[in-house]
């Protein structure tokens, strides 16, 4: 077993969330003790912005544990004993694209969701299994990867097809978020909340709430109804989330329940459940990306140049369950504390109705080999068919990525739901490879030679 103090590398160390996942670090020292933390970025400019912001915050808790800023991977993996893996392939000028040229054929328009999250997909899978290549020869041989990097469906899916043996768990902070709003909504603390929850990674719906015992989903259900899965004061549940986009987004659960009122959906669904209705809200010139690098992204960045001009750092990252949630699954790894979190594994079984092979989110105790998924049984037809089509999807992305097959991936796009015909998958498609010539060239080929004169 890996004993601390932990050597942890953070590889997307540019990443506008690497302050956050080091304040929710240093704050749990006691929990997960620290000697080194190490960044990788293949962007050294951006993450050379980044890491004064991050030293800063690790110095206003620890002078012992030393501090790496590297664009070379031996340095960043050589003993390492975790990585967190928070990589953004393409930036955010490429999250435009994949949310732009969908929406200018008037489809979703989204990051993980849709054509986009399929384009975002095709650009993620081998970049994730190099970093896998990377750590694995550098790294403790016991060390585990910790995996943020999006879309986490299709990317959990491309390692299990390419390092089925690597030591890597891919999780997501949305269902925790929901649970964070359960709470704020119950009146708990989200660590209170024993949920049952069945899906793959943004496509899945909770079917039990427990608090001490008792299902408190039916009370959940009525708050819904009126107000989706958020408090009166959009802003008292999760102050990152005072954007609109985020608020309709917690807000849409309502029309979702309203129809289908058994489970509690991930808010996600509400791109392939109405994707009409998010079409007819979204601006194709300027979508959440354009958001973000104007909100998020420019505050940090501004923050840390104010931080290089005065000396002082303004409050300018948010940390909240998207750091607290990776540093709960980190600790129950390290310490093999079998903690249960909702995390995406192999389903074996986990979803009786489901592919024996489905990367699926349910339930399960995190040990120090890794998750054990809790059986959530067979789901019920409705929501089985939509999986399986929502799986087949990505599992095309997929063989399209590995093999370089244009026609898969045109397969991939057209089964995915907010698609609408053949025609809209195949002008969409088509679009994105001209958009990523730098980053698909396998597939550039076979479009190039099977390109209609
Ligand atoms: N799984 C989840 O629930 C969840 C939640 C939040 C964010 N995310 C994901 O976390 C990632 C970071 O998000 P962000 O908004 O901070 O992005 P960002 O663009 O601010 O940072 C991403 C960083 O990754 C770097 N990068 C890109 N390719 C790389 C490679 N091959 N090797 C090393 N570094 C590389 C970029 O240079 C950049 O500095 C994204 O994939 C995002 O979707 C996931
Ligand atoms: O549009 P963004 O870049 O702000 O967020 C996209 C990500 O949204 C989810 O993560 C949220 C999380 O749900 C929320 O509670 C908080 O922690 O912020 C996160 C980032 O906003 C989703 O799980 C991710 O996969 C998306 O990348
Ligand atoms: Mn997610």
């Amino acid at each position: 077993m890996i004993k601390p103090p932990f050597i942890l590398s953070i590889a997307g160390g540019g990443s506008t969330y690497t302050p956050g996942i080091v304040k929710s670090l240093m704050v749990r020292l006691e929990d997960f003790p620290l000697a080194e933390i190490r960044l990788y970025d293949i962007d050294e400019a951006r993450q050379n912005t980044i890491a004064p912001v991050v030293e800063k915050v690790i110095r206003d808790h620890s002078q012992s544990i030393k501090f790496t800023v590297t664009s070379d991977a031996e340095t960043a993996f050589r003993g390492a004993h975790f990585v967190f893996a928070q990589m953004r392939v393409g930036q955010y000028k490429m999250r435009e694209q994949d949310e732009k040229i969908p929406l200018r054929h008037g489809v979703v328009g989204q990051e993980t969701c849709g054509p986009g999250g399929l384009a975002y997909g095709l650009r993620t899978i081998l970049p994730m299994v190099e970093l896998i290549d990377l750590v694995e020869r550098y790294a403790d041989k016991s060390a585990w990867i910790v995996n943020y990097s999006n879309p986490a469906a299709i990317v959990a899916e491309g390692v299990r097809r390419l390092r089925p043996n690597a030591r890597v768990l891919n999780i997501c902070d949305m269902p925790v978020a929901a649970m964070r709003n359960m709470g704020a909504i119950l009146g708990v603390d989200r660590h209170k909340l024993e949920v049952d929850y069945f899906g793959l990674n943004h496509f899945g719906w909770f079917t039990k709430v427990r608090v001490d015992g008792e299902d408190r989903l039916p009370e959940l259900r009525e708050h819904v109804a009126r107000f989706g899965l958020l408090t009166e004061d959009a802003a008292q549940t999760d102050p990152q989330h005072s954007d609109p986009s985020w608020v309709k987004t917690w807000r849409n659960i309502k029309p979702i329940m309203d129809h289908f009122p058994e489970f509690l959906p991930n808010p996600y669904l509400q791109y392939y459940l109405m994707p009409n209705d998010i079409v007819a809200h979204q601006n194709a010139d300027y979508t959440r990306a354009n958001e973000v690098m104007d909100g998020r992204e420019k505050k940090l960045f501004a923050a840390a140049a104010e931080y290089q001009r005065t000396g002082i750092l303004p409050d300018a990252f948010h940390v909240g369950v998207h750091g607290a949630f990776i540093v709960d699954v980190a600790c129950s790894l390290a310490f093999d504390l079998r903690q249960r979190h909702l995390v995406i594994v192999e389903n074996k079984g986990a979803i009786a109705n489901l592919p024996y092979d489905a990367m699926v989110e349910v339930p399960a105790y995190i040990t120090s080999e890794g998750p054990e998924p809790v059986r959530m049984g067979a789901v019920p037809l409705f929501h089985q068919t939509l999986l399986m089509q929502q799986l087949a999807s990505e599992q095309l992305l997929v063989e399209a990525t590995i093999e370089g097959s244009y026609e898969k991936a045109l397969q991939a796009f057209t089964l995915n739901r907010t698609v609408p015909t053949m025609q809209h998958a195949k002008a969409i498609l088509d679009e994105m490879i001209e958009a990523n010539r730098d980053y698909w060239p396998a597939l550039q080929k076979a479009w190039e030679n099977g390109k209609p004169a």
